[in-house]
């Protein structure tokens, strides 16, 4: 017997709009019941690359295969959206329609067997026409349109923007559900905090190209300790990098080093200073992230944290 084929299989995938790269030679596969994170901030190719799993751009080189079917196929295609569910960015539903027509829509196309303990999970106005809906409610409705015929696999463009806290744990506990029953989930997302919740392997995007590929566990391993030491001598950043040093930079009155597993050169030299305040703590994804971005000067941003712009 051959094993299904991994529901998300990508493989040199190029996708440019005239001279403009939108994403080049991306290689990846997401495997049954993983839930995937593709992470990159504004304009790093992550839409582009789903708009090409979706059939909606047709790649410049390369092969996308969904369950098992080549997405540049209008006919295998046809047949793998039985199973897939997609929540887009912008969620553009007809507006002059109510909630409850958009989802009778999709209801008859792909089925719709968990249409009310969805709702009930994430409760919209029904009745109401979905152009007076909040962009939060819009959102929940295209949660409960991608995942009311339970699909197989799950593709989604950011989907918990516009969300409030409360909805986003009730997000997150529907993946992990649906993780349970070996079910894929495939989401983009410039928010390090719920990629490093629930996603078990993210592939980091910049400038159209995979930088990383692994799960959440080895990246932050691989990312090392982070130490911050404040001392009442004012040495250069140089003399800080001891062996087993990653990185170095002085942050105000601080100096922050990123260490692998050694620390005893950093406590040797330290000893020829006076050490007013010392942290040591495990690198965060975001640290990883700005190991990655943080030379970026293009505008690029990434969220640390699901509510960064409210606090
Ligand atoms: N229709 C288009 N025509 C020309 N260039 C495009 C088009 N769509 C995207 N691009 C370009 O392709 C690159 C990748 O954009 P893309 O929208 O895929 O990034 P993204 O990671 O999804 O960003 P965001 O988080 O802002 O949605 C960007 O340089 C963007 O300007």
């Amino acid at each position: 017997m051959t094993s299904a084929p991994p529901p998300v299989e990508v493989d040199g995938l190029t996708k440019y709009y005239g001279d403009v790269r939108g994403v080049e030679d991306l290689t990846f596969s997401v495997e049954s019941g993983e839930i995937f994170g593709f992470l990159g901030p504004n304009g790093a190719g992550k839409s582009t690359a789903i708009r090409v799993l979706l059939g909606l751009l047709k790649p410049t080189d390369g092969q996308a295969r969904i369950l098992g079917r080549d997405v540049t196929d209008r006919n295998e295609l046809r047949n793998a959206k039985q199973q897939l569910g997609y929540l887009p960015s912008d969620v553009s539903f007809y507006d002059r329609v109510t909630g409850a027509t958009v989802l009778d829509y999709f209801g008859r196309i792909r089925g719709e067997q968990r249409r009310t303990e969805l709702l009930e999970r994430f409760p919209v106005p029904l009745d109401r026409n979905v152009k007076a809906y909040s962009s939060g409610n819009r959102q929940k409705l295209a949660i409960v349109a991608t995942f009311m015929h339970d699909p197989e696999l799950a593709i989604m463009d950011e989907p918990t923007s516009g969300l409030d806290p409360l909805v986003q744990n009730e997000f997150y506990a529907l993946l992990e559900e649906r993780q349970e029953r070996g079910q894929t989930s495939f989401f983009s997302s410039h928010v390090l905090s719920e990629v490093r919740r629930v996603c078990d392997r993210v592939g980091i995007i910049r400038d159209g190209q995979l930088i990383e590929l692994d799960t959440v566990t080895n990246i932050l391993e691989a990312g090392g300790t982070v130490v911050t030491v404040r001392l009442a001598e004012e040495p250069p950043v140089s003399a800080l990098e001891v062996p087993g040093t990653g990185h170095a930079e002085r942050i105000d009155d601080a100096y922050r080093l990123v260490l692998s597993r050694e620390f005893d050169p950093l406590i040797d030299r330290l000893h020829e200073y006076t050490v007013l305040d010392l942290e040591v703590r495990e690198a965060s994804i975001e640290d990883v992230f700005m190991h990655f971005y943080g030379d970026a000067d293009d505008g690029e941003s990434i969220e640390t944290s699901a509510h960064s712009s409210e606090s």
